[in-house]
């Protein structure tokens, strides 16, 4: 490996999924150090706190933030350092891990996620767009996979909740108890300028191409086009979501007459009572406002 030595900050979620106990983050940090690069190590008893561990060490100066556990993580990654030259790495040990996934960094194989990674600190980031949402307050978060607004906000919910099982079946089984109760919500949706009402189960505003653990809603979104694909799925009988709902790991569900999908840059969501989700973490309750900054994030991915 020709790479120069780097000071990189590990920030490590011993709680998420098939990192328990953070084993993950041992395992990422001995590797780093064994290639030559100095290695910072962070983990803390919960996620505010790791933010803030992580922000007072970014500020001390460092080359790479590599983030360890799953889209939560991705997502305190990629709100530290949107904006920012400096490039983010995820070693993939959630639940979920979509960001990941879309970026094509290996999920369930932490040796191969590792020997990317270090590959990426050789060659370079891959520069990518990342969404900025802003809620009624002003306040704002950045997203770098998928913001969503409905039912499977809903069952992100549940999953948090559940300790058991770990994977991406939890978000199945979470999806099953919530449909039962589940209601259609009446949206209001803006695209660049372009009003459309519609009562529906899902609205989702990606950059990237997967929720729940692979289901791809949006195959087709890319995260450098400049776009955000608007994804809505309409109302469905239950019998029919549950149809239709195994195609959606294979992004085979696009041709259905319910599920629509629109690009455009900037996006304004508006339903009564539905609170959003981004890389699977709380952002808050609709109305948000939600934009493409291109460019906005370096990643420790392969360049496709
Ligand atoms: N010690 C801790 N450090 C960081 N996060 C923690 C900690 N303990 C609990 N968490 C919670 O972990 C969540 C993030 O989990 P993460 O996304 O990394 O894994 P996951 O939920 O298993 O995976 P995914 O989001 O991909 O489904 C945060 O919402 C945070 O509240």
């Amino acid at each position: 490996m020709t790479t120069r030595p780097q000071r990189l900050v590990v920030a490590v979620n011993p709680s998420a999924s098939f990192g328990a106990g953070g084993g993950t983050g041992d395992e990422v940090a001995g590797a780093l150090a064994a290639a030559g690069h100095d290695v910072v190590t962070l983990s803390e008893s919960g996620f505010d706190e790791l933010r803030a561990a992580s922000a007072a060490e970014l500020a001390r100066g460092a080359d790479a933030l590599i983030v360890v556990g799953g889209d939560g993580m991705a997502s305190l990654g990629a709100n530290l350092l949107a904006g920012t030259p400096t490039p983010l790495g995820i070693v993939p040990s959630g639940t979920g891990n979509d960001v990941a996934r879309g970026l094509g960094i290996p999920v369930g194989n932490t040796e191969a996620a590792l020997r990317m990674l270090l590959a990426a600190l050789d060659h370079g980031p891959r520069v990518i767009d990342a969404g900025r949402v802003t809620r009624a307050d002003g306040s704002t978060v950045w997203f770098a996979g998928v913001l969503s607004a409905g039912f499977d906000a809903i069952v992100n919910d549940r999953a948090n909740r559940m300790r058991w099982p770990r994977g991406p079946r939890r978000y199945t089984l979470a999806m099953v108890a919530e449909l039962l109760r589940f209601k259609p919500i009446s949206y209001r949706l803006t695209v660049d300028g372009v009003v459309r009402e519609t009562r529906g189960m899902l609205v989702s505003v990606a950059n990237g191409t997967s929720i729940g653990g692979g289901m791809l809603i949006t195959p087709d979104a890319r995260f450098d086009d400049g776009l955000l694909d608007v994804f809505v799925v309409g109302s469905l009988s239950r019998l029919e979501f549950i149809r239709i709902f195994p195609s959606v790991f294979a992004g085979r569900h696009l041709g259905h007459p319910a599920v629509s999908i629109v690009r455009g840059r900037s996006i304004r969501v508006e339903a009564d009572a539905v609170v959003a989700y981004a890389d699977g973490e709380r952002v808050g309750p609709l109305p948000l406002d939600v934009e493409v900054v291109p460019g906005a994030l370096r990643l420790l991915a392969p360049i496709l």
